[in-house]
């Protein structure tokens, strides 16, 4: 903005209003000023020009006639913007002591401020970055800017007044211009150059006077096409990453309101059917009419960093939200809320009727996670659930198939929940932690003194003990052939005979099995009986593995920390960083190594926050982790700590490898040192309770 203290010039000439001609001529021949200032006791009246010296001697020649000077003048504030006025033709700039600084006439003033505009047109016109070029209505070229002589590449004294339509090839007719028509994209070369470009007629009083061409060269053109293709291509993928995200994006400004959905909406948590139906409102109405809880934003705007939070809605659903603010040059401009849906599809298979004092009654055999939920979010796992619901109505044999810790002992319980024989026993089995010798008695039982070391009164098996319930036999795989036969017979004939005993008794078990090996790999290599696999692999399940269904990892990590922290009494929260780190890795052991990775967070990491170092930490290992995979919790004789380890090892060992050899070529230790071990631990009694 122009204001009137860029246009003043000092005053150098004052004379008194009772000057004379004379005296004048003296002033204007010392000052060569044009302008000299009347006063009358120190006040400026007026101003006298030469020009009004010129006339008044052309009346009359007298030297000594008084001056007749004019007043005709506005004071302004000198900072003021300029404006012009009608009854003014002189104007003195003042300070702000009202001290007079300069003046400047209207005249000189318009004249300035002409002159300055043309300045910024052309300054407009030459740096534009477009070249132009205006014709008369004859095509002759009137005017070009540096842009479009920098562009042709030929100088504009050489080309003005020349026939710019016959120096330039167009693929389209640019005579319509001349009747008022604009042509756009036209493609033209001159001088060898390629141009593109639009003509637009230009019009005075209605009339048209010519055209101004307005272009650039070709090659630039294309690439700003292409940077634009390039826009609308990344704007539309980024759509449809948006779209197929899994998470709700928000974008939050700084008061509150919420500006921008995407992702996948939420409709649980908003309880409404639509984005559109949020967009606009301020987040805090949903939590006024405890909508949900808590209000990230705030605590976002409170804290002034990324925060995460679980956010609960008033029906229980729950959701994993990290928000995380964006600041613009030192102030809080928007926070965008990633928020993810972790509430388990079912809560549980279990009938509603199942209560503990039920399960109690069975007291050896009940199901001892009783409150063990299954939690997931997959889709895989949902469609799971739902197939294993049907088949739970009914008696089949179901067989459990998947990695260890995939949760195949979960499905096993909650197939027996879900089913009509949930107020009966529900007996699990560990196949492949009991010795070969001892597998037999467990099953069937035995009569008295049917063998040395026997109960003398007999001791009724497993089946019996499961009868009208369920028996889960797990890893099927590693039963020995020899009871594979007797199992066959059991579930053919539906009835058993006791070790030493004779008389046959009837049983009434539901069967389900697991097994993390390729059974029928094993009847192909004659150590799985063909006909029992046939038996067992009526209703067959593959449960995902955890890295074919991520979806779950959140909502297991976050059930499992709620759990542990509860339990230990401790606060600790995962950051977004972690679960990030948890959800990529591969977790070779499934659910159960999530359980025990998320133990030992929190357990071991310092701090309210469980850090993404912390994480990759213990899944990757830095050394000093990767050597101390044991973790003290609590004092205890040396002794029993090292007897202690000792037996976890073996019995972990014992589960995970079907032979002895093989165990102890993993412990590194002989066969019969594992074998005088096993018998001095008394493990064969860990391994399985009931013996
Ligand atoms: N979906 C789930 N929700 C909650 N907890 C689960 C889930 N899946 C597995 N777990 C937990 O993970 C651990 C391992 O599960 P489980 O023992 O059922 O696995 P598995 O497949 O039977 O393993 P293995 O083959 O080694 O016997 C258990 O503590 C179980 O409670």
């Amino acid at each position: 903005m122009i204001i009137w203290k860029d246009l003043l010039k000092p005053i150098s000439v004052f004379v008194g209003v009772d000057s004379t001609i004379r005296d004048l001529v003296q002033q204007f021949s010392v000052h060569h000023g044009e302008i000299a200032f009347v006063t009358d006791q120190e006040l400026i009246v007026g101003y006298y020009t030469k020009e009004l010296l010129l006339q008044q001697l052309a009346q009359s020649l007298n030297m000594e006639q008084l001056i007749t000077y004019r007043n005709d003048i506005l004071k302004v504030p000198q900072s003021s913007p300029i404006e012009f006025y009608h009854n003014a033709s002189l104007i003195i700039g003042v300070n702000e002591k009202e001290e007079i600084v300069g003046y400047t006439s209207i005249e000189e003033a318009r004249h300035t401020i002409n002159e300055l505009r043309l300045k910024d047109i052309n300054l407009l016109l030459h740096g534009a970055g477009v070249g132009i070029v205006r014709t008369n209505v004859d095509y002759q070229i009137e005017f070009m800017n540096e842009t479009a002589e920098n562009i042709l590449g030929i100088s504009c004294t050489f080309l003005m007044h020349r026939n710019y339509k016959i120096l330039l090839t167009n693929d389209k007719d640019i005579e319509k211009v001349m009747e008022g028509e604009s042509i756009f994209s036209v493609n033209s070369s001159i001088n060898f150059k390629q141009i593109s470009g639009n003509f637009y007629p230009l019009k005075e009083n209605g009339q048209i006077t010519g055209l101004v061409h307005v272009f650039f060269a070709k090659e630039v053109f294309e690439e700003a096409v292409r940077e634009l293709d390039f826009v609308r291509n990344l704007n539309s993928d980024l759509k449809a990453v948006y779209a197929s995200s899994q998470e709700q994006i928000l974008v939050i400004d700084n008061r509150g309101t919420i500006i921008r959905v995407a992702g996948s909406f939420l409709q649980n948590l908003w309880k409404v059917d639509s984005a559109e139906e949020v967009i606009g409102k301020n987040i805090a109405e949903f939590i006024t009419r405890k909508v949900f809880q808590p209000n990230v934003f705030e605590l976002c705007q409170k804290q002034k960093k990324k925060v995460t939070a679980i956010q609960e809605s008033d029906g229980g659903d729950r959701f994993w939200s990290v928000a995380t603010p964006v600041y613009y040059e030192g102030k809080l401009e928007k926070v965008v809320v990633l928020s993810r849906d972790i509430t388990p599809r079912s809560p549980s298979l279990k009938a509603d009727s199942l209560d503990e004092a039920d399960l109690s009654l069975h007291n050896r055999f009940e199901i001892t996670d009783k409150d063990k939920r299954l939690i997931y979010r997959s889709k895989k796992m949902e469609q799971l659930v739902k197939e294993i619901r049907r088949v739970a109505q009914f008696q089949s044999t179901v067989l459990l198939k998947g990695e260890s810790g995939v949760g195949k002992e979960v499905f096993a319980q909650q197939i027996h929940a879900a089913s009509p024989r949930r107020k009966q026993p529900f007996v699990r089995i560990n196949c492949g932690a009991i010795p070969d010798s001892l597998i037999e008695s467990e099953l069937f039982g035995y009569e008295q003194g049917s063998f040395t070391g026997a109960d003398k009164k007999g001791k009724a098996g497993l089946f019996e003990a499961a009868n009208n319930g369920t028996l889960f036999l797990d890893e099927i795989g590693e039963l020995p052939l020899n009871m594979q036969v007797k199992l066959l017979r059991v579930l053919q004939e539906k009835e058993i005979t006791r070790i030493g005993g004779v008389r046959p008794i009837p049983v009434n078990v539901r069967i389900i099995t697991a097994t993390n090996r390729d059974l029928r790999e094993m009847v192909m290599q004659g150590t799985f009986r063909e006909d029992l696999y046939y038996r067992l692999y009526v209703i067959p399940f593959r449960i995902p593995a955890l890295r074919d269904r991520k979806e779950d990892i959140l909502p297991l990590s976050i059930y499992f920390l709620e759990e542990f922290t509860e339990k230990y009494q401790i606060r600790k929260s995962f950051t977004p960083e972690a679960i990030e780190v948890l959800e990529t890795y591969s977790w070779p052991g499934n659910v159960r190594e999530l359980q025990n990775i998320v133990e030992r967070l929190i357990l071991l990491t310092e701090g309210e926050w469980i850090q993404r170092e912390h994480v990759l930490n213990y899944l990757y290992g830095e050394l000093e982790v990767k050597n101390r995979p044991l973790f003290v919790l609590e004092l205890m004789p040396l002794k029993d700590a090292v007897e202690e380890v000792e037996a976890q090892l073996i019995e972990k060992g014992m589960r995970e490898y079907p032979t002895a050899d093989h165990l102890s070529k993993v412990l590194g230790v002989s066969p019969a040192t594992l074998s005088r071990r096993i018998k001095k631990l008394k493990l064969e009694r860990r391994v399985n309770p009931h013996v």
